[in-house]
């Protein structure tokens, strides 16, 4: 009876002012007196102001004689002047207080000692030259900060040269996670093996660290089971503790065991459930016995991701102030990404210099998969009235790594092969900080990528069947003017992806044709797809048919698993991906793999660390190990 299907999605601008709205988060946190010296980051409550005066007295900027400016007047290197220390000069050091009735300091450098108590100067100086003057820096009564002011470092230092010891600051905000799930076991208690289908409890200690980092205090309970009564109990205790926000991670979304809407329903007042954001869409936002609750999607990054996008407004409601951003900068996409209209998409990207342009490519789209965030380098806000970007459309990322960290990725578009990933192993491991991050569009795709600038390097494997040419044809008609460098990579064998025993009894192209065989097929303008569409033309065999011709995958895991999982009876692509999932392979052809490579890129510091990876006999080993592969070519200049 509990299950609770969403409600109204409501779109996120929408869904952040009514629970903005919906409590008077501007009273919700005390003020407290706090020493000075334990204040770093808070927030003022009250304006400041200065008890006193900064410096306190005139005092000497520099160390010398202290003298009366008018003193000094008419004094120069043909008509030097003597002064009578103790008299009408006074030896002071940095920081002392003037003697009565003087006004200026002459450093000491600039003095000459005729004896011990009698000195030459040789020019004049004005009033106040080389004092600090009372107040210079603050006059009492001055307003220091406002409320709402996050003290800094050096902020201390004023607060306590102007007369506070105690400083009033807003309280924290108190937090109250409780995690719920059958599946959970706490992290300590899993430290050796895990149970079976039992997942370790790590969304609260994200989200506690989230809280902290904003300056509030986290308390997370005990893991409560999907049990409504035992989860009632939870919320009640944790309401009664009056934290200024209750947050119950998972059990938000659809399923048989999911709670958290009906109970807030049923127990307190329901705002929303479900928000048209991407991860992040079964958020719960509620108020229960007086306390604003909110159901926080189980998957880990929908988890972070809604959290900071729900409670950081109502942080900074609390506090009257700002949490610092993330810093911002323009980008472009290096490859085309679709999104879906009506829902605002935050995807995560590695992103990379290429020449002048910072470029990102996206990471996978999965919310389960907590390393799209720990591998990120960006994240990318997608309006919920856009339909994607295109590739080479300019937007804003959000950075989550200092903006210079950008220039070690190597951004490589075009084919996907599974070499790129033992390359990228190789490298890092090589050298510290860099990065390999790879799109898979296809190899056309990747090529026009190189020509607009958006990558580093792109791998093709495109067959000209005019010439019996790879690649240098291609190159050559759409990319004449751009200055690139071409090498061998690999040579791989291209053939039939079939399942274990191949029951269809499949041997060649031609069975493709076969009414109760279905194919799955690649994206125009990968290099399988062009070498498809040659060799099905050269036999006089029409798409049409063959049955699946416009089922499209981008990727030869992606066809495999069609294959693995008899969504389709046969596929073409590498052996490496047969090899990988158990399946049968018949080769057809052996195809040369390349990278194409920006010119400016090839002669960079990096490609000399990539350089050697492909010279390094463990990585060949390794690349080979995947099946099918001949590296014997590897790294050979062709253009
Ligand atoms: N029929 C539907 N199913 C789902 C929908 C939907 O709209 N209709 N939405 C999906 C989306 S989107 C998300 S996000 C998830 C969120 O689900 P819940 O909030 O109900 O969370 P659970 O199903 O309990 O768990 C999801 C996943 O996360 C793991 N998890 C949960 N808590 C923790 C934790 N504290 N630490 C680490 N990992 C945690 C849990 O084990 C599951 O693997 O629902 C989809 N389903
Ligand atoms: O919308 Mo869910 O939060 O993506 O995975």
């Amino acid at each position: 009876m509990k299950r609770k299907i969403y409600l109204h999605m409501k779109p996120l601008y929408e869904a952040q002012k009514i629970f903005l709205n919906a409590w008077d988060w501007k009273k919700a946190l005390a003020q407290e007196d706090i020493p000075v010296k334990e204040a770093r980051g808070r927030i003022t409550a009250q304006p400041i102001f200065a008890k006193r005066s900064l410096p306190g007295f005139n005092s000497a900027a520099m160390d010398g004689i202290a003298v009366r400016a008018e003193d000094t007047f008419g004094a120069s290197e043909a008509n030097p002047l003597l002064l009578q220390i103790g008299k009408q000069a006074f030896l002071v050091n940095t920081g002392e207080p003037l003697p009565e009735g003087t006004n200026a300091v002459i450093m000491i450098e600039h003095v000459h000692f005729i004896k011990e108590d009698l000195v030459e100067i040789r020019s004049p100086v004005y009033p106040w030259q080389h004092v600090r003057r009372i107040g210079e820096d603050v006059v009492q009564g001055e307003m220091l900060f406002t409320e709402g002011h996050r003290l800094s470092a050096w902020d201390l230092g004023v607060l306590l040269a102007s007369g506070y010891l105690t400083v009033t600051v807003r309280a924290k905000p108190r937090v109250i996670f409780i995690p719920t799930g059958d599946e959970l076991v706490l992290p300590e208690e899993a430290e050796g093996e895990i149970p079976f289908g039992k997942t370790v409890e790590f969304n609260s200690t994200m989200l506690a660290a989230l809280v902290e980092e904003w300056g509030g205090e986290a308390e997370i309970f005990p893991i409560v089971r999907d049990n409504y009564v035992e989860l009632k109990k939870a919320v009640e205790k944790a309401a009664s503790r009056k934290p200024h926000l209750i947050a119950l991670i998972a059990g938000s979304s659809a399923g048989s065991k999911d709670y958290t809407a009906a109970l807030i329903e049923e127990e307190g007042k329901l705002l929303v459930h479900g928000i048209q954001m991407m991860p992040g869409k079964p958020v719960v936002l509620g108020l229960v016995q007086n306390t604003p609750i909110i159901g926080v999607p189980g998957y880990p990054v929908s988890a972070v991701l809604a959290f900071e996008q729900m409670v950081r407004p109502v942080f900074e409601a609390m506090y009257g102030a700002r949490i610092p951003r993330r810093p911002k900068v323009k980008a472009v996409s290096g490859c085309k990404i679709p999104s879906k209209l009506g829902v605002t998409e935050f995807l995560r990207v590695k992103a990379g210099k290429v020449g002048t342009q910072t470029v990102f490519l996206p990471l996978k789209r999965g919310a389960g998969a907590i390393t799209t965030l720990t591998r990120a380098d960006a994240i990318v806000r997608i309006s919920s009235e856009s339909e994607g970007l295109l590739q080479g459309a300019e937007c804003e990322i959000e950075l989550l790594r200092p903006e210079k960290d950008l220039a070690k990725t190597i951004l490589v578009v075009g084919s996907h092969d599974l070499a790129l990933d033992i390359l990228a192993q190789f490298l890092r491991q090589k050298e510290l900080g860099l990065e390999l991050s790879t799109a898979h569009v296809g190899s056309l795709s990747g090529l026009m990528a190189i020509k607009d600038g958006l990558a580093h390097m792109a791998g093709t494997h495109l067959f000209d069947p005019e010439t019996g040419e790879f690649n240098v044809p291609y190159i050559k008609r759409y990319l004449p003017e751009t200055p690139v460098r071409l090498i061998n990579f690999v040579y791989r064998e291209q053939g039939l992806i079939l399942p274990p025993g191949n029951p269809k009894g499949i041997r060649d192209l031609r069975d493709l044709a076969q009414k109760e065989v279905t194919f799955i097929n690649r994206q125009p303008g990968s290099g399988t797809r062009v070498l498809l569409d040659y060799h099905l033309q050269k036999i006089g065999v029409s798409p049409r048919e063959i049955q699946g011709y416009e089922v499209e995958e981008t990727t030869h895991l992606g066809v495999a698993i069609n294959v693995a999982t008899g969504q389709a009876d046969v596929g073409l692509g590498i052996r490496a991906a047969a090899k990988l999932l158990n399946l049968e392979f018949i080769p057809l052809f052996k195809e040369r793999y390349d990278l194409l490579i920006r010119l400016d890129f090839y002669e960079s510091p990096f490609f000399k660390v990539l350089q050697e990876v492909l010279t390094d006999p463990a990585f060949k080993k390794a690349v080979e190990n995947l099946g099918g592969y001949d590296t014997s070519e590897m790294g050979k200049i062709i253009l």
